[in-house]
């Protein structure tokens, strides 16, 4: 167990009804201290479930979880150290009561009846997430990012030393959603949780994880930082839970004037760019979504759509013809004879 370690598994499987399609499989993780790992998988990948191995909540069918390089136990309704010092956030509210105000759903996650203790402590939560001003407010009553805000504010207060977090921005909107992902930022870097977090977004991985875990079929497929992994995928699957990209065959491929002998070539949006129409193939423009400073566009040539990042705007209406150049794409899957 190296220092830098929080939390470790090695060979751990989780099947239902013995069923090996289901859970996670000889899965070994490593968890470093003090940084935002992300737990990313298509739908049924094994995400919550090795979420709830790495919590305790949930025992293995084989293998080991080590927290601070010992056995974890599995919760228990008598609070151990590491069930105190592990902390769950869910998404459902259910351990929150909805006609309580702010500062007594808060407070009572302080496992103590000193009364200027819980004030400093609650305070402290409170202002740490931004919700002091809704202390008096009954937690029913607030949006869904505040909700999000007083639910981490409990999480946080008896200062654990990790946080999972399973989806925790989803019911939050997107201006508010930037700014909670700062604020976990900041706490991590002053307070030094780990947090161990499960989401389907690929901005938010990218921007708030230091080290991405990417399962499939209830196995690890890629571990590494979210660069690495973003720059230079092993995996297709990797590239597509990413990236926004257009995925073709080595036929398709060769429409774009790219010859491929592996079976799928990817371009990320990014790295098409719209040219002058010369004497090079025409691009016809199906679709343009905007997207605030820049638009995508989606363009068609043989049957081959791409989807290509445009900041300059309006320029290119549906039905126009452009060119393109490819700076960059990734080849994956089988060789081709
Ligand atoms: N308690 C359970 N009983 C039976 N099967 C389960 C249970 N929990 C998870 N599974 C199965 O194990 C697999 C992985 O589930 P898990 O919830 O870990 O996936 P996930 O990646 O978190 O999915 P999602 O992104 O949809 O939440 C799925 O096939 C799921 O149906």
């Amino acid at each position: 167990m190296k220092d830098d370690l929080i939390l470790e598994t090695i060979s751990v499987t989780k099947n239902f009804f013995g069923d090996k399609s289901s859970g996670v499989n000889n899965i070994t993780v490593f968890i470093p201290k003090g940084k935002i790992t992300a737990i990313v998988g298509e739908s049924g990948s094994g995400k919550t479930t090795l979420l709830k191995l790495l919590s305790g909540a949930m025992k293995p069918d084989s293998g080991d979880v080590f927290f601070h390089g010992q056995p974890l136990p599995v919760r228990t309704a008598n609070f151990t150290a590491a069930q105190l010092a592990i902390t769950m956030v869910s998404q459902d509210n259910t351990d929150m009561d909805m006609h309580a105000n702010v500062w007594d759903n808060v407070s009572r996650g302080l496992p103590t009846e000193d009364a200027n203790y819980k004030i400093q402590k609650t305070t402290q939560a409170l202002n740490l997430l931004g919700i002091y001003e809704l202390r008096d407010q009954p937690f029913g009553k607030l949006s869904g990012g505040e909700k999000q805000r007083v639910t981490i504010a409990k999480a946080l207060i008896n200062r654990p030393e990790v946080l999972m977090l399973d989806e925790p921005f989803n019911q939050v909107d997107a201006a508010y959603r930037e700014s909670l992902q700062h604020d976990m930022r900041q706490i991590v870097k002053e307070w030094g949780v780990t947090v161990i977090l499960v989401s389907h977004d690929p901005a938010e991985l990218l921007s708030m994880a230091d080290e991405l875990i990417v399962i499939k079929e209830g196995e690890i497929v890629e571990y590494g930082s979210p660069e690495i992994l973003y720059h230079d995928p092993k995996l297709l699957y990797t590239a597509k839970i990413l990236v926004s990209c257009s995925e073709l065959t080595a036929a398709q491929a060769k429409v774009c004037g790219i010859r491929s002998k592996r079976g799928t070539v990817v371009i990320y949006a990014e790295h098409i760019s719209i040219t002058t129409l010369g004497m090079g193939p025409k691009w016809t423009v199906k679709q343009v979504l905007f997207k605030g400073f820049f638009e995508e566009l989606i363009i068609e040539r043989e049957e081959v759509t791409l989807r290509v990042i445009n900041y300059a705007r309006r320029k290119h209406p549906v039905g126009s013809k452009v060119g393109i150049s490819i700076k960059k794409f990734y080849e994956f899957g089988k060789w081709l004879s």
